[in-house]
């Protein structure tokens, strides 16, 4: 048997939802530069859910059902207000409240399409939801309704600040959930297939998956970068700081790929929307010390940024605190994951590798008192 450390390389999965090539990046066959420029987070739901964009009718109404699903019980409410104890990490927060919301419904069929599309768009509303209340709740803040005419990003935004959001900020909000949806076969979403080709439901599927996104070697690398820039505080000091923890053999988070050597072809977006909402809220320090970190690890190390890198100074500046930066991942992966588990169900195997083993070999067992 030979193996490969990380799965490095292996495919396992035939998929027709999202394609890495070359370094290009396709939703369904659409290049993720054009999803990024002109589509709705609303528009890859569908996509990524029915392997088609949507008609207009289609896109109303899949918004106004992602509108009436933005509510919670008030005995969920409740107990997300149990869930405000000292140093909750939203994270965990988002991981048991997934696995709550599976309790407020009823599964009779795992597999059944029609029913896991209904319930991923009720999902898909409440992680809205539960993010924004579960902030106003930890600041003693009182929740605040979606409206109607607002769209996903800009719910979220108003959700969780209460008042309007400038229209840059909502595209930049938008642009950032477009190009987290999916990204084929990365670590939190193969936890879901793994997890769901068992059969066992979505909302499992879900909690393993934001158990996986959580570590700081995926999508909790957006959280640590931010840390880094507040450690680093002055643009001047970023290149002495960096330096530093790579002669220490410490990694800069935000960087490097195990897919994209050249490059990953979501950082510019958001880096461009970075560059443009820092200096929209006179804060244009944290853009620029990001790019100086970027410039000098792809100099020295040839390691370019990830799409963890530029998020995390620009939700920095919308405003959004720090911890909400991985939860938010999840919101926006939550469709691509869904997307992947309906796949599972409809052409399943369970999903059983091999180790080889190299342990020790014949060993006679003594009774615990000879030992
Ligand atoms: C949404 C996402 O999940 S994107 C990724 C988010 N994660 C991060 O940003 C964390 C920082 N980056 C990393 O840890 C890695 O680049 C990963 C986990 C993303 C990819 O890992 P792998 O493909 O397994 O690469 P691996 O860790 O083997 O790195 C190869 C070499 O590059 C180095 N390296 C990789 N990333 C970094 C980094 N961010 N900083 C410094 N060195 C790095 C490694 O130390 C290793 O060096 P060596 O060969 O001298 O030992
Ligand atoms: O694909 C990966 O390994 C990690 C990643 O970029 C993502 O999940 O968006």
């Amino acid at each position: 048997m030979s193996t490969s450390k990380g799965l490095e390389g292996i495919i396992v999965a035939e998929t027709d939802i999202t394609s890495i090539e070359e370094g290009k990046l396709s939703y369904v066959g659409y290049n993720i530069d054009d999803l990024a420029d002109f589509a709705t987070f609303e528009e890859v739901i569908y996509l990524l859910w029915h392997k088609q964009l949507p008609s207009e009718e289609e896109l109303h109404k899949l918004k106004t059902q992602l509108f009436e699903e933005m509510t919670l019980e008030s005995s969920f409410i409740e107990q997300l207000r149990y869930m405000v104890v000292d140093e909750a990490h939203p994270m965990d927060v988002l991981r048991t409240a997934v696995s709550l919301l599976s309790l407020y419904d009823s599964i009779h069929d795992p597999e059944d399409t029609v029913a896991n599309i209904n319930r991923a768009i009720r999902i898909q509303a409440k992680l809205a939801m539960i993010i924004t209340s579960f902030n106003r709740l930890r600041n003693n803040q009182p929740l605040v309704k979606p409206m109607s005419n607002l769209s996903y990003a800009e719910n979220f935004l108003y959700m969780l600040h209460g008042n309007e959001v400038e229209p840059l900020e909502s595209e930049a909000f938008n642009k950032a959930l477009v190009l987290h949806a999916d990204h084929e076969l990365n670590a939190s979403t193969f936890t879901a297939r793994v997890c769901v080709a068992t059969l066992s439901d979505l909302y499992s599927g879900l909690t393993a998956a934001i158990s996986a996104l959580k570590g700081p070697l995926h999508g909790g690398a957006n959280e640590q970068v931010i840390k880094m820039l507040m450690d680093i505080k002055e643009v001047e000091s970023a290149i002495p700081y960096v330096k530093e923890k790579m002669a220490n053999k410490e990694k800069i988070m935000g960087m490097g790929h195990r897919v994209y050597k050249q490059g990953d072809p979501r950082a510019k977006h958001l880096k461009n929307m970075s560059k443009q909402i820092t200096q929209l809220k006179g804060m244009p320090e944290w853009y620029e010390m990001s790019e100086k970190i970027e410039a000098f690890v792809k100099e020295e190390k040839g390691l370019p940024a990830n799409v963890d890198f530029y998020s995390a100074s620009m939700y920095h500046a919308l405003g959004i605190p720090h911890d909400l930066f991985t939860p938010i991942f999840a919101m926006s992966r939550t469709s691509g994951w869904v997307a992947h588990m309906l796949e599972q169900y409809a052409n399943n195997r369970l999903i059983r590798p091999r180790a080889e083993y190299v342990g020790k070999e014949n060993q006679t067992y003594q009774p615990v008192n000879e030992r």
